[in-house]
Order: structure tokens, then sequence, then C-alpha cells
């Protein structure tokens, strides 16, 4: 067959490419140029069931070029069981057979290994025996990793940030995986003033990554970055693994975690939201974007709906919204009308609202170290030392970069807020972007017009300040009161603050 190759190759004077399958049947011939062969997609093959896709190449070089870069990314990207180069000459007569395979082990810069040249007359060993090799090193690899049945992620930023900032995001971009159960493998930062508007990153970073993951056994990769719906589609295409971004992650929790009708109306509403504008009327467009984490929750099935239907679907949940909101207002104007203040408890996410309205009114709402633990607003009556009886509410934590549409899908939940007399800024002072944080969840309520109600700043976790910077506590109880959630007994001077704070408020609206 080499022979036979090389004449006729010599002779068209292209390069000619047999794909063939572990069985040894011919999947495809590919006839090239003079230096290149271009190989088609192979996303309909199966794979061999292990991590490489079961055929191998075997192309001619006419030049007497030995493996280039451009095979070996082929090798990477296709994930080929192996690729060799078959030198031919001028005068059709075959040289050496030079072949590489991927190397599963992380050792080092190499991923590939390369056998050496052979006249294929001369071949010792099988192919066979050198892709099980392969193939059963790649398992290993995963069987050394936790065996979940979660998903495997390695997350991707491309900014333009200073460092510092750039990984502190990716920190939350794991903290946000974390908490959408998905594992992650590694990170990967990437510093570029400029995006590549087809991959976002470069193909040399991009093959980077695909290297990772296939070592890794990733089937994920997760943006810090917003992409647009081609940008998906072209790193799909390419690494032939699920990508999703940021915002498709924080639906993803959403949607787990919405526990009321009216929560779970508006993730569904969100989702659709985002996922209209990335339709395309190619292919399998939706179904991939929609994969999300698996797509869970509320909207999993309807995702699969086509634009007009989403449409539809869209006004009927804005519909059945209202109709909720409408209860909801008559169960407010009936609180209003017994005069209850109200108090709101707003922060970042995990800052400790939902711990801290737990203790201060002896309820069991769902707290834990997850973003997003709480999206659902939750009232529970709270009686002062001087008995003043208020109201306290949970409301879902903010989130830098928060997507707009999400913010627009939570409007009515946080209308909740509007009502309020004043609010609780609970603040991680343990978390080193706490200052961050401030300014986000600022800068969020006054974008959502909440900005003149009083707000009182309540630094919590100071349980976990084990050696604060001199003055530090000093300068945070002149902004705030300090406490922590976990010791009772710091709660005092809080209740006492935000009872005062409340009298003067009230006293005012009187007025
Ligand atoms: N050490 C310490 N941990 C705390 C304190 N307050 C809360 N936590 C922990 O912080 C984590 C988050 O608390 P949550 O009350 O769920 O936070 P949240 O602000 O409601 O978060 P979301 O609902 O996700 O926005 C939980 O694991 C709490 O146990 C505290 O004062 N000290
Ligand atoms: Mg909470």
């Amino acid at each position: 067959m080499a022979r036979s190759l090389g004449q006729i190759s010599a002779e068209i004077n292209r390069q000619i490419g047999l794909l063939i399958h572990r069985s040894g049947k011919l999947e495809m011939i590919i006839v090239g140029t003079h230096k290149a062969i271009m190989i088609p997609s192979l996303a309909h093959l199966r794979g061999g069931g292990g991590r490489l896709k079961g055929v191998r190449l075997v192309h001619t070089h006419l030049r007497g070029e030995e493996i280039s870069d451009e095979d070996l990314m082929d090798l990477l990207f296709l994930r080929l069981d192996m690729l060799s180069v078959l030198q031919v000459a001028k005068d059709g007569q075959v040289q050496s057979l030079h072949s590489a395979h991927l190397q599963p082990a992380r050792d080092g810069a190499s991923s590939w290994t390369f056998l050496d040249p052979v006249h294929p007359s001369q071949q010792r060993g099988s192919v066979e025996d050198i892709i099980a090799e392969v193939e059963a090193g790649f398992s290993r690899v995963r069987s050394l990793s936790v065996a979940d049945d979660g998903d495997r992620a390695i997350l991707v930023s491309v900014t333009a940030e200073v460092k510092m900032l750039a990984e502190e995001s990716l920190t939350e971009l794991g903290e946000l995986a974390r908490s959408a159960n998905v594992k992650v493998l590694d990170t990967v930062l990437q510093r570029s003033r400029k995006a590549n508007p087809r991959f976002i990153l470069g193909k040399g970073k991009l093959a980077d990554i695909m290297i990772l993951a296939l070592q890794l056994d990733a089937n994920l990769l997760v943006f810090n970055q917003d992409l647009n719906p081609s940008q998906v589609r072209s790193i799909t295409d390419f690494t032939e693994m699920r990508v999703i971004d940021r915002t498709q992650l924080i639906l993803d929790i959403f949607a787990s975690r919405a526990l009321s009708r009216e929560g779970k109306l508006q993730v569904e509403m969100a989702q659709l939201k985002y996922a209209l504008p990335r339709l395309s009327s190619r292919d399998d467009a939706l179904s991939r974007l929609s994969g999300g984490i698996g797509a869970r929750g509320p909207g999993e099935t309807k995702l699969e709906l086509d634009r007009r239907r989403i449409n539809d679907r869209l006004s009927g949940l804005a519909r059945e919204l209202k109709h909720v909101g409408e209860e909801r207002y008559r169960r407010r104007a009936q609180r209003r009308r017994r005069d209850v203040p109200v108090l709101s408890l707003v922060g970042y996410t995990n800052a400790g609202k939902s711990t801290l309205l737990n203790v201060l009114t002896g309820s069991h709402i769902v707290a834990e170290d997850k973003l997003f633990a709480t999206l659902d607003p939750t009232s529970r009556r709270l009686r002062f030392p001087t008995e003043m009886e208020v109201i306290i509410t949970d409301t879902v934590g903010f989130i830098r970069n928060l997507p707009a549409e999400l913010i627009k899908a939570f409007m009515a939940t946080l209308e909740e807020l509007e009502e309020a007399d004043l609010l609780i800024h609970v603040i991680d002072v343990s978390n080193p972007c706490y200052r961050d944080h401030i300014e986000v969840v600022e800068r969020l309520l006054s974008e959502l017009d909440l900005g003149h109600i009083p707000c009182l700043k309540v630094f919590n976790k100071i349980d976990l300040l084990a050696d604060p910077a001199v003055g530090l506590l000093e300068d945070l109880s002149e902004q705030g009161v300090l406490v922590s959630a976990l010791q009772p007994e710091t709660l005092k001077p809080f209740l006492a603050r935000a009872e005062k704070m409340l009298g003067r408020i009230l006293a005012e609206k009187d007025l």
C-alpha cells in the first residue's frame, strides 16, 4: 500500500491521506495539494470507545518534510490514534515512515511521542498494541483523578485586566463551578489586550487547553468571559468539548436552586432570554447551548423549543409572573397596612445573609458555603430587644458582572427590596476581595434604584479574621457594625444599632 500511495502521490504531485479505523477498515481517502491535505470534520465518528477517535491518519509528504506542526495539531484536535507521514521521493519511491501519537501522562512539555522513523517494509510491533497502550494510559490518568459523575471542567479566562483582578475573578469562577457541582481540573488564564474574535484565544493557546483537557479527561470548558454564539460554535467544533460561559454557569446554578414558583418562572425566563439571541438557524445550536451543565431545573425541556415557541413561552411567562407578582403585591400591601417595618438583607453572594437571618429569627433556611444558596426571598418576623417587631427579608446575593438579563429577570423579587425601610448590607470581611464586593453591591443597588434607602453595613465573619491589620477593626466599626453570625453574642450591638436607625427612619417618615 505504501508503494502505491507513493507512486500515485508523486504522479499527481499531491499529498494523499488515508484515515484508517482500528478495525483496519478505510474510513476515508483524502487528496490534498502538493504540500497539505485538509481533513474534513470527523464529528460523526463515534470514537473508539476511549479517549481517542479510533482512526489513524497515514499521509504522504512529497518534499521530504517530517511531521509538521500542523500534523501535530491534527493529531491533537482530531484525537487521532496515530499520525504517520510517508516520505516519498520525486520518483515515487517510498523512503521512511514517521509516526507520532499523543502522550497520556503529563510529564514536562511534550504532549506527543514520536516513533523512530522506519521504512514501511521494516516495521516491527503492531500499531494496535501501541494504540491500546495509549488508551490504557489515558484511562489510568483518569482513574487517578477522583472519579465522579459530575462535569469535569477546565476554567478559562481571557482578559486584559491586571493580573490580580484576573486571578480573583477566576477564583470566583471556580467557586461558581463548585457551587454547580462541577469539578475544576485546572484553570487557564490568558492575559491579552485583544481577544481573538473567532476563538477568543489564539489557536496555540487553544491547543494547549485541548492537550490539558485530553490529559485530565475534561468534558467541559468554562469561559469567564461572555461568549457570543459563533464563538461557542467555533470552540465547540474545534475542541469537540462542551463550552459554556460565566452567565450560563450562573443560570445553571439559579436553575438548580430556584424553589418557589416565582423563582422557577424567573429562571426560566432568564434562560430563554439568554438562549434566544444565541439561536441560530444552523443545526443543533440550541441543544448545544442549552446543554449547560446538563441544563438542569426548570426550562430544561423547554429549551428544546424553537425560536417562535420560545417567544410564545416568554410572553406566557411574563403573564404568569405578573399574576404571581400581583399576589405578592397583595401580601405586601397587607403587611404595610399593619405597619410593620421591613429590614432587608442584601449583599454579595456567600456573605452570610441567610445565616444571619437564621440566627436572628431562629429559622432554618438554607445557608451553605456555596454561591447563590438563596434564590427565593424569605421573610421572617424579628422582635427587637425593646419589643419592636419588624420583618426581615433575605434576598438573592449579588455578584460582579451579573448579567443584565438576570437582573431583569429577578426584578420582581428585588421589588421586595423597594419596600424595605432599612437595608442591611452584609459583608464577608474574611474574603480578601470584600472591598470590591461592597462596590459591586452598592453599584447594583443604585442601578436598581435602591440607593436612596438607608443602609447599615454589617461586617460579618469577624471570627475568621485571625490577625486583622492594625486599625482595620476600628476603621470598619466607623463604617458599620462588626459581627459574626456564628457568635450570637456579637449580634447585640448590631441589633441596637439597627433599632436606633430604624427608629430615626420611622420618625422621619411620620413627620
Ligand atoms: N466563619 C463564619 N462563617 C460564616 C459566618 N456567617 C456565615 N458563615 C458561613 O458562610 C457561608 C455562607 O453563608 P450563607 O448564609 O449561605 O450566605 P448568603 O449570604 O445567604 O449566601 P447566598 O444565599 O449564596 O447569597 C455558610 O457556609 C455559613 O456557614 C460567620 O460569621 N463566620
Ligand atoms: Mg443565602
